[in-house]
């Protein structure tokens, strides 16, 4: 060889970038092929409550605060030597069922976004329980009649809302979950007009039919809506080289966004739970228990829900789902209403500083009671306080609820598919207490595993995006990702002291139905 023959380039690593866009922040990692993030940054973003029971969010803001994140991690990321050249293809993850409305012209929201949490058409869902066909409605879409999924925010918004009922008489008016509006505006709006969703999103709204991924007409008609007026995103895999377009500004532009999942079920893809009877828990601002059952969705006898879990090749994979709507957001309730912490990690030592709850139970039902009670009535109600009471005890009955909730999303789920979990896989920003992770062991009577890299919800969409475009082409592949320094929560307490105490609880939801009946 002679002197002037050039060295050989050297390969160029490949990594996948995940927008990771939850409730309460928003979220952009940068992911090597061995799923270890590189790089990241996080914003979180206002939360509007303008009345009891209504959650909102500023569309514009997060598409702001999304953008930001790109750019802060990208920058992060290049401060370390690479290039994001290097970075192939995008993936989104969502909070789910928070609806967007917008209009198809200008592109421009026409509300906040109502999120998933949000309670102010509990009146209007009940007059649909009592609608013809109202008990047929899960066998469809696999999601009971409730306020948790997008339709009821959808329909409060066109009956209330006077520039969203315009919009909607006009055949101007554009519904989506957040997936559907991350894509439309990062591929810049009207001009590109790219309108989609993923199966895992849609089966949220409750349009879509469960078995065939499609819109249900019979769905549509049950719930009035004329398609001629409404203008709904189209229903692409959740992993796609090209449904989902490109970044059209910043620092990634040109970048393909290739994968999208809605949040619970990215966090399933990130736990690697790809095969029937894995599951994994996931304590973010709610807490998702999600069970993957195989290629055939189960409909719930027991509180649950049917979701997809996730289509990656036109062949989906279905999830039973328990839903918690009050989780580390009932730490974050203690911290900002109550005062009692100044920060979420402060949970731990005050929990700490009493021995046990001191007989307090707190019901976090400030949503009403999700799975599997399904109580819309139920509002937040803490029993047993005395003048022994102190902060420690509420703050240990907070932690308590979510693992209460756990346990009885676990039976459920044992009856419905006749399996027992061996051990619960979590991940979430809960589970950074082990005094809580020590709790759900104690009360489900399984040992918790926690991973050592909790961001498996991002890692789960960098994962559709990067199977999209061939960095990772097989499961198998990633079967070493987070697998090392997983720290395992053995249960303390016996079968007869679980019984007691969960039997405890169980007369603490009895007690809060009917709160708010009226
Ligand atoms: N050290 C901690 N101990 C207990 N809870 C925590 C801790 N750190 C964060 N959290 C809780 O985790 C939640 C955020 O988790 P995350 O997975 O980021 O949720 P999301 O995706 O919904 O924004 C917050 O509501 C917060 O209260
Ligand atoms: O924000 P999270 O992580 O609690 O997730 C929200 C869920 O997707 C709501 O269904």
């Amino acid at each position: 060889m002679g002197d002037n023959t050039p060295a050989p380039l050297a390969q160029e690593e490949s990594f996948v970038g995940s927008i990771d866009q939850g409730t309460t922040s928003t979220r952009f990692l940068i992911f090597n092929k061995d799923g270890e993030p590189v790089a990241s940054h996080q914003i979180e973003f206002k939360q509007f409550y303008p009345q009891p029971g209504w959650h909102e969010h500023d569309p514009t803001e997060i598409i702001e605060s999304v953008n930001q994140c790109i750019e802060g991690a990208v920058k992060a990321f290049e401060q370390q030597g690479h290039s994001a050249r290097s970075i192939k293809a995008v993936g989104i993850t969502n909070q789910r069922e928070t609806t967007v409305v917008w209009d198809k012209q200008t592109g421009e929201p026409l509300y906040n976004a109502i999120v998933w949490t949000d309670t102010r058409h509990q009146n209007l869902v009940r007059k649909l329980k009592a609608r013809l066909g109202a008990e047929q409605l899960q066998a469809l879409c696999g999601l009971p009649l409730s306020t948790y999924p997008s339709v009821g925010k959808l329909l409060w918004m066109i009956e209330n809302v006077k520039e969203v009922s315009a919009a909607y008489e006009a055949g101007n008016l554009c519904f989506g979950t957040v997936d559907a509006w991350l894509v439309y505006k990062l591929n810049g709006g009207p001009k590109k007009n790219i309108f989609v969703s993923d199966p895992s999103n849609a089966s949220r709204t409750m349009f879509m039919n469960i078995h065939t991924l499609k819109y249900d007409e019979s769905l549509l008609d049950f719930f009035r809506f004329d398609m001629n007026k409404l203008n709904l995103p189209e229903i692409v895999r959740s992993s796609h080289p090209t449904a989902y377009g490109k970044l059209t500004t910043g620092i990634l532009s040109g970048v393909s966004i290739a994968g999208c999942l809605g949040d619970q079920s990215a966090a399933l893809v990130g736990q690697k739970g790809f095969s029937p009877g894995r599951a994994k828990n996931t304590y973010g601002t709610g807490c998702f228990l999600l069970y993957n059952v195989g290629d055939k969705p189960v409909i719930s006898t027991n509180g649950l829900l049917t979701t997809v879990a996730y289509d990656f090749d036109g062949k989906p994979q279905y999830a039973l789902e328990g839903s918690i709507a009050v989780a580390g957001s009932s730490i974050k309730f203690l911290q900002n209403n109550f005062g009692f912490i100044e920060g979420s990690s402060q949970i731990s030592t005050l929990a700490a500083t009493v021995p046990d709850n001191g007989g307090v139970t707190f019901v976090t039902a400030f949503s009403g009671l999700f799975a599997p009670y399904w109580m819309d009535d139920a509002r937040g109600t803490i029993f047993g306080i005395t003048a022994y009471t102190q902060k420690g005890h509420v703050a240990r009955a907070t932690l308590e609820a979510t693992c209460f909730q756990t346990k009885a999303i676990l039976d459920s789920m044992q009856k419905d598919s006749g399996h027992a979990l061996a051990e619960l896989a979590v991940d979430g920003g809960m589970t950074n207490s082990d005094l809580c992770m020590q709790t759900q062991a104690d009360l489900i009577g399984i040992p918790v595993e926690r991973p050592r890299m909790l961001e498996t919800t991002a890692l789960g969409a960098a994962i559709a995006a990067g199977f999209a475009v061939g960095v990772w082409e097989t499961f198998d592949e990633l079967k070493n990702v987070n697998t090392t320094g997983v720290t395992t929560f053995t249960p303390k307490i016996d079968a007869d002291e679980r019984n007691k105490k969960f039997a405890r609880w169980e007369k603490a939801v009895k007690m809060c139905k009917g709160w708010a009946e009226d």
